[in-house]
């Protein structure tokens, strides 16, 4: 079993200034860095994005002319850590972009992609209305990357809520299940923190889900309280709200305590579906 090692959440709040974001992303990095840590997450489009008629159209760039890639790459080797950058725009091949998350090792190498598969296409009410779809082409597979601590999970934001990907990639072999976020405030009030737990609970993994805070430059308004959450269900930290950094240590063996309690993994069932009841009498048009 792996060795206990320090996992840190950067939060911030992305501008319409890619630069800017860029910048303060790497200054909290360093600052993770400082207090141990050897895996630095940040949000789901932490470098930033436009919302324009309320549509997203991040700062999208075909991947191999990012320029927001090379800077955290050169940071990673730098710092030796690893990142996970939470996501960035990335162009696809149909005009819209990919919602993808990156995981860098120390060397600063793309170790694995994960391309957001579930699209936030919500009504809120009171004209908070997001199409996520509108210009993010979802992706269709789940990434489960290996680190030096263990399997991690690769899901991002609305991903969190649909529990089959997580036990898609606890099955595979994930013990980690990383959620970069940009959640809205007025659904992380009501279900971020449940959500967490529950993924983790359900799952006897760790979660690491770094979130943005305050007014993105799309006007949406991010819950921020980037969370870390232990397979038992124990909050570590709680980044509550503005920028900043939460930093807790990964035990791998609370996963096999918390394994060797509840083998929930282990009891999961396959299971069928027949609908009883008297059948509706089929009219002779049918
Ligand atoms: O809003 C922004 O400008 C940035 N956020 C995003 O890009 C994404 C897609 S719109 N937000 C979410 O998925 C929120 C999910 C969520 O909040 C939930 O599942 O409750």
């Amino acid at each position: 079993m792996s060795k206990t090692f320090k996992a840190a959440c950067v939060q911030n709040c992305a501008t319409a200034d890619v630069a800017h974001n860029t910048a303060a992303t790497l200054e909290l990095m360093r600052e993770a860095a400082a207090q141990g840590a050897s895996l630095i997450a940040l949000p789901e489009y932490f470098s930033g994005l436009e919302g324009i008629d309320g549509l997203l159209h991040p700062a999208a760039f075909p991947e191999q002319d990012h320029p927001v890639l090379p800077a955290f790459s050169e940071e990673a080797r730098k710092l030796g850590v690893w990142i996970l950058l939470g996501s960035l725009g990335v162009k696809s091949d149909d005009g819209r972009i990919f919602n993808r998350s990156y995981l860098l090792d120390a060397s600063g190498a793309i170790v694995a992609r994960y391309d957001k598969i579930h699209m936030f296409d919500v009504n809120l009410g009171a004209g908070e209305i997001y199409r996520e779809s509108a210009t993010v082409a979802p992706g269709s597979e789940a990434v489960l990357a290996q680190t030096p601590w263990g399997g991690l999970g690769l899901t991002v934001c609305y991903d969190l809520r649909f529990a089959p990907l997580y036990r898609t990639l606890a099955k595979a072999g994930a013990t980690m299940l990383a959620v970069p976020a940009a959640f809205t405030k007025v659904t992380g009030e009501a279900h971020w923190h449940v959500l967490n737990r529950a993924r983790a609970i359900e799952h006897g993994c760790f979660v690491i889900a770094p979130c943005q805070y305050g007014t993105l430059s799309g006007g949406s308004e991010c819950f921020g309280h980037s969370l870390i959450v232990d397979p038992w269900g124990n909050v570590l930290a709680d980044g509550g709200n503005g920028p900043g950094v939460i930093v807790a240590e990964i035990d791998p063996e609370a996963v096999v305590r918390a394994r060797g309690k509840i083998p929930a993994l282990e009891h999961d069932r396959a299971i069928t579906f027949r609908r009883t009841g008297r059948e509706e009498p089929k009219s002779a048009a049918e």
